[in-house]
């Protein structure tokens, strides 16, 4: 079985100084570990019950979508602001180097959704938190998130658990 850890680099200052970024392109770039990390994964999911899977843009968009063919279950893209061509729902949150906002198409989840949000990395959990306020707004329950990697130092495990998320995450540095 793969060793993930092999398969991360640490980029020092990136995107701004003091951020070490965590950086998941080699793994994507092994077959072997791409697939044993879906893997992995869809039993984390496999410990929930669900009817769709949320990926986050951009990074989110890669596990989530393979892990809702490996899970056969819907996908549901949550985007960046402005990219969405019909009425949507939004929520503003802030990143371990910034502020964004996230969107879903209002409408687009079916009566009873329950959803397992999708990342590959957690941080301080912001992104998370504020996907979530999407699905309630949307009249979705939160079964549970999935991420590749949480980064421990920035608490965001914590945050999440008093949000009232269960997380879990293949790896932790
Ligand atoms: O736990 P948090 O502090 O919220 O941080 C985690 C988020 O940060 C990164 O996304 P980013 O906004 O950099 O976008 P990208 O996926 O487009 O690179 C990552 O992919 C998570 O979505
Ligand atoms: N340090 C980090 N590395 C990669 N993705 C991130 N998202 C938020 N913080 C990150």
């Amino acid at each position: 079985m793969t060793n993930f850890l092999d398969h991360l680099t640490s980029v020092p200052d990136f995107p701004v100084p003091g951020v070490t970024f965590r950086d998941i392109s080699p793994l994507l770039a092994s077959a072997q570990a791409f697939a044993d990390a879906i893997g992995a994964m869809k039993e984390l999911c496999s410990q929930h019950a669900f009817s769709h899977l949320a990926g986050i843009e951009s990074r989110g968009f890669i596990f989530g979508s393979a892990l809702a063919v490996a899970c056969e279950r819907g996908f549901v893209m949550v985007r960046k602001p402005g990219k969405l061509p019909t009425k949507t729902i939004s929520e503003s949150y802030g990143l371990e180097y910034g502020s964004d906002r996230l969107e879903i198409e209002e409408g687009l989840l079916p009566a009873g959704a329950s959803v397992i949000l999708v990342d590959d990395v957690l941080a301080t959990g912001g992104t998370l938190i504020a996907t979530a306020r999407l699905m309630a707004r949307a009249g979705a329950t939160v079964a549970g998130a999935v991420c590749l990697l949480d980064i421990g130092a920035l608490d965001g495990k914590r945050r999440l658990q008093e949000a009232g998320i269960g997380v879990k995450t293949l790896l932790t540095v």
